[in-house]
């Protein structure tokens, strides 16, 4: 199996190195594999092997992935920042073969039509994206509208083995109440303003489905693909160049001493993800001159762009108590109770859930867009209102406190997670020297857009979500100290309650005061939604870009990207789906530039 943690001393130059060994990269390797198998391909990844890891293939145990002593994410930490009240927000993202497909939160979200069509580039509109969303699926839901899903590629989407179906019952009523109806399939690029029963980056016998795992590994243990190489903890410090021909890598294995280079005659392709392919291209001499400059590396091209327009979606999960039983929610395994080599020795259908059972995409009434004031109103008007294809914010139920559990009392909890999506403010990240060990300099914007408008977002979302959980059966009251903290007295104060309020409970009412807690509050517990993109985005050079629309980096030759570095503007979905899509239309611009196959 070409799988290696030191290259073997034979392998010194291929034909293409892929910087990177994550979600993108598996798809690329692997098609590329497939068009000419004698074409000579090595993946350089930094973090672990995958292959077959119990917390890894069995969905249930996502959360482990961004525990502190978690070995298979990378932690990107920003500076202090103003827009979140000073504090350092710290953003996860993939750190293991497979990247962030092997351990993310498994929730299948595809963007919006009005998302790619955003991207204004030739062969990148919604489309021309939809035949590689079909390509890379094998989908088991329930599908509205014809045409919309694959049913032949590598990714299995399905429900999984599990679900709790009295709270997501309860849900779609209560969210139904508040005037978003049930959408069959609200991910067929078109729906939006509605709840779904989640579709889930699971196969129907309950394994998740990363890139390494089905796309990947497949051709490595197969016999068939013998020019396919991949180097696991082994970091890429920088591309090496020929002039300006990209012409192969230095890396820096983590288990000896000494850095090594490889070479590769035909491309190299950085695929390291949204924080992490910018720091590989600066290192390389590839950035905006004066920041290289004043970190010690010669420029090969000029190229501003690199590391800016940063951009997340804005994140915060809200806990509720409930009167659901054990055996649906995930708090007995988050918190101890229950024995993880249990579940595995009795193949417990629990293990092939993801403890997140509603997705959905959500707009503001008009009213609600009055009451966020008259520049949200204005925002509103340009950039929403006629285009009813553009969700505000996106939910999920989680059926858990995903928080300390020894900071709540042993029970059943449920949480929503809220984010807002298409942000207006922009981060950075950049190199601050020359080596792996200098630290970086991170900033992710949040809320430091001028006007104020994604608080603003923040704060609707907030409201909405809370009262469609108000409107449980099972709900049982605020987890307050999870919540903002509202004056004693207030109606929007958290309770306890022993019974449901019903469905046709009065909307909370929240004065100027409340508003102004729960802007503090956002501010200082806003996170990551792990989402991160944008920093080599795809875009004319006067604009800003990196690479151009066959994803070649400007400036240089035979230098491409493929990862969540390159769109230009955000999308309405978790982005698993998009960096997925990237890869296969990156394989295909790649096939074609190569000319391998037909
Ligand atoms: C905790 C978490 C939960 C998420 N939940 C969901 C979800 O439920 N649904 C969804 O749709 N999306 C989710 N996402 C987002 C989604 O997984 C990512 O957007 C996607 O995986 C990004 O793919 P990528 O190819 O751009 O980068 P990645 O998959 O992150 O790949 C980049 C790879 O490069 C490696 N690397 C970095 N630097 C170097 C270097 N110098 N040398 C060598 N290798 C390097 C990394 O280790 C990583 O494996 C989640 C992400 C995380 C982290």
């Amino acid at each position: 199996m070409g799988l290696y943690t030191k290259l073997p001393d034979d392998i010194l130059e291929v034909d293409v190195i892929i910087a990177g060994g994550g979600t993108a990269a598996c798809v690329v390797a692997s098609r590329l594999a497939d068009a000419d198998t004698n074409l000579s391909i090595l993946i350089i990844e930094s973090g672990p092997n995958n292959y077959n890891v119990p917390t890894i293939i069995n969905p249930i145990f996502l959360f482990t992935h961004i525990l502190p002593n978690s070995n298979t994410v990378i932690f990107y930490k920003a500076g202090h920042e103003g827009g979140v009240a000073n504090r350092e927000v710290v953003v996860p993202s993939g750190g293991v073969l497979g990247g962030g497909s092997s351990v993310n939160f498994l929730t299948y979200s595809r963007a919006q039509r009005a998302d790619f069509d955003s991207w204004q580039t030739p062969g990148w509109s919604a489309d021309e994206m939809l035949p590689y969303l079909k390509k890379l699926e094998t989908y088991h839901g329930p599908g509205a509208t014809e045409g919309r899903h694959g049913y032949d590629g590598p990714i299995h989407i399905s429900s999984g083995t599990y679900n709790a179906r009295r709270s997501e019952d309860d849900f779609i009523a209560a969210a139904k109440v508040l005037g978003y109806p049930e959408i069959v399939d609200i991910m067929d690029l078109d729906s939006n303003n509605g709840v779904q029963r989640s579709m889930r980056f699971i196969s129907p016998d309950g394994k998740r489905q990363d890139t390494a795992h089905m796309y990947l590994h497949p051709r490595l243990n197969d016999g068939k693909h013998p020019n396919l190489h991949v180097l696991v903890e082994s970091k890429v410090i920088r591309v090496l160049f020929d002039n300006k021909k990209a012409i192969g890598v230095e890396f820096q294995p983590l288990a000896q001493d000494g850095v090594k280079s490889v070479r590769a005659r035909k491309m190299v392709i950085v695929s390291s993800g949204a924080l992490g392919t910018p720091s590989v291209l600066e290192r390389s001499g590839v950035g905006n001159a004066e920041i290289l400059q004043r970190a010690g590396i010669d420029v090969v091209a000029n190229i501003p762009g690199v590391g800016e327009n940063y951009s997340d979606h804005h994140l915060l999960i809200y806990p509720y108590r409930t009167s659901l039983s054990p055996n649906e929610t995930v708090d007995g395994l988050v918190s101890g109770r229950v024995d993880p080599a249990e579940l595995i020795k009795n193949h417990d259908k629990v293990l092939g859930w993801n403890a997140m059972d509603i997705t959905g995409k959500y707009r503001p009434t008009e009213s609600e867009v009055d009451s966020l004031g008259p520049t949200f109103r204005k925002f509103w008007d340009r950039d929403f209102k006629n285009n009813q294809n553009k969700p505000l914010a996106l939910m999920s139920l989680i059926n858990t406190f995903p928080g300390d559990p020894t900071s709540i009392e042993p029970g059943q909890y449920l949480s929503v997670s809220a984010f807002s999506v298409y942000p207006y403010s922009r981060g950075s990240i950049h190199i601050t020297g020359s080596g792996l060990q200098d630290i970086l300099d991170f900033k992710t914007g949040f809320f430091a857009d001028a006007q104020g408008i994604d608080i603003k977002k923040c704060v609707w979302t907030y409201k909405k979500q809370r009262e469609i959980i108000r409107r449980m059966d099972v709900y049982r009251g605020e987890v307050a100290a999870a919540h903002p903290p509202f004056a004693t007295g207030s109606p929007a104060a958290c309770i306890k309650t022993e019974a449901p309020l019903g469905r046709d409970v009065a909307p909370l009412e929240y004065t100027e005061d409340d508003d102004a807690v729960l802007e503090d509050w956002l501010r200082q517990n806003v996170a990551s939604t792990w989402h991160s993109l944008g920093t080599c985005k795809m875009a004319p050079r006067e604009e800003g870009g990196v690479v151009d629309a066959s994803l070649g980096v400007y400036g240089v030759e035979s230098l491409k990207i493929a990862d969540m570095s390159i769109p230009p503007l955000n999308v309405a979905a978790n982005t698993n789906n998009t960096a997925i899509a990237i890869g296969e239309k990156a394989a295909d611009i790649f096939i074609r530039e190569l000319g391998l196959g037909n």
